[in-house]
């Protein structure tokens, strides 16, 4: 097969930007060529073409190419109640998410919501992400072939749950035990999807539910593991009362056995110094959602006490709780909430932004021997970024100064509609429509067909 040479200006972290001042690397005319979906040299453009003349070129210059984003936080049943603003968590839950999610039952249902939510990923250049599933398993199922037609790189998994939501979200151990297993021979390791054991949180998990989750865990040891912890007050003193005879609420899932490696906790907001001690004990990562973290009013996440702890730490949307899909307003509400804790905080660069959406999800998800930057013998995982000629952020970029004020105004100002292309292993997973007001399908959009 002849590789493809893309030409373009290149961003990305091959290193922690919170442990390697000089982690940003950058290509102002870069090459990345790619054969086969993986990357096999990355540099500057001319000695990449000089080294590989029967190459085929192809052009991106004008606007940023950046690893493909990597969310480990994003609930796929929750994508059309993004924007229920003025609940705190568990308000929230019953009256807003709780319900929809109940709707999944239903198959034609489930694969509508499953088809917009992946959308929603990939036209923001989310090319890998965490997904909170479905309390249902025939809607997992349906997630798992509808990703497979995307192409996206998806780690999910069905949620479990045993009270305190509503009956129809209740499973038992030995159903949440099958149902786990079947999904997990289905479709772990099958192209680009894997799977995550996923208890909803504490609050909704009996002790029998949560060693349902640990056998999983045992008799298939690659598999991930996502949970909530220590989101919101209330939440926290609830897990308190349910587990009286545990230490906190990180205690839970650590006497279950369910921590290592590859776990991710979301939130992670309210968490005492024991428990981030034996987050890094365990090495398992924090999903942090400033977003959300916003909008429930949940609190400010304590990014300096985590990494000091030792726990490593990504980035996720958390939708519905969060506001959407783009991990660039992801990562400049991660800034403000640094910017906000004064002394507490962490004040953030670019660096550490991009750090925080791209290779540091890789990390949490263990997969960072194949994708989150730009590296030769990584997935060619990309999002172009090309502003609309005419948009504030087309000229705030033909005036920025160098490669970091770049990478700034691209936080600051970056959405939906600067996407113009994204790759998953070379091949295109989205590009953006000619005109705005249709998809890519031709559909016109619906508040002008109304
Ligand atoms: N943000 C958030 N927190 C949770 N805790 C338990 N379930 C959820 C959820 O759906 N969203
Ligand atoms: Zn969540």
């Amino acid at each position: 097969m002849t590789p493809t040479l893309y030409r373009a200006a290149f961003m990305h972290t091959p290193f922690n930007a919170f442990q390697n001042e000089g982690a940003l690397h950058v290509q102002q005319d870069g090459g990345l060529l790619v054969n086969g979906g993986t990357i096999l040299a990355s540099g500057e453009f001319s000695a990449l073409r000089a080294a590989h003349p029967t190459a085929r070129v192809t052009e991106l210059r004008g606007g940023v190419l950046l690893p493909g984003f990597i969310d480990t936080h994003v609930h796929y049943p929750q994508v059309r109640i993004i924007g229920g603003l003025g609940r705190p968590l568990l308000d929230w839950l019953e009256h807003v998410t709780l319900p929809e999610e109940a709707r999944l039952s239903d198959s034609a249902y489930a694969r509508a919501v499953a088809q917009d939510f992946l959308h929603g990923l990939r036209c923001n250049g989310t090319t890998t992400a965490l997904v909170f599933g479905s309390h249902f398993k025939g809607a997992m199922d349906i997630f798992f072939e509808e990703a497979a037609q995307t192409g996206l790189r998806t780690v999910a998994g069905q949620v479990v749950s045993d009270r305190l939501l509503r009956p129809e979200l209740h499973t038992t151990p030995e159903l949440a035990y099958a149902e786990g297993k079947a999904l997990i021979e289905r479709w772990h390791g099958v192209g680009r999807a894997r799977y995550a054991v996923t208890p909803r949180f504490s609050l909704s998990a009996s002790e029998g539910i949560l060693e349902a989750c640990a056998a999983l865990m045992t008799e298939f040891p690659d598999v991930h593991f996502t949970s909530h912890i220590n989101e919101n007050v209330a939440e926290v003193q609830t897990v308190r009362e349910l587990f009286p005879g545990h230490l906190d609420y990180l205690d839970t899932y650590e006497r279950a056995g369910l921590l290592g490696r590859r776990g991710v906790l979301a939130h992670s907001v309210h968490t005492t110094d024991r428990e981030l001690g034996q987050m890094a004990a365990h090495r398992c990562s924090a999903a942090h959602c400033p977003c959300s973290n916003s909008a429930l009013g949940s609190g400010l996440f304590p990014l300096r006490r985590h990494l000091n702890a030792g726990v490593h730490v990504a980035l996720g949307t958390d939708v519905g709780g969060g506001t959407g899909f783009s991990m660039l307003k992801e990562g400049l509400q991660a800034y403000f909430m640094q910017q906000l804790q004064g002394r507490d905080g962490l004040p953030l660069t670019p660096a550490h932004l991009l750090y925080l959406s791209t290779r540091a999800g890789a990390e949490a998800l263990d997969l960072h021997d194949q994708i989150g930057d730009f590296s030769a013998g990584k997935a060619f995982d990309a999002v172009w970024l090309r502003p609309p000629a005419g948009s504030t952020l087309a000229a705030i970029l033909n005036h920025a100064g160098s490669p970091s004020e770049t990478l700034a105004a691209l936080f600051a100002n970056g959405t939906q509609a600067d996407v113009a292309q994204v790759w998953v292993g070379g091949e295109e997973v989205y590009a953006r429509p000619a005109d705005p007001l249709r998809d890519e399908s031709g559909k016109q959009s619906p508040v002008l067909a109304s």
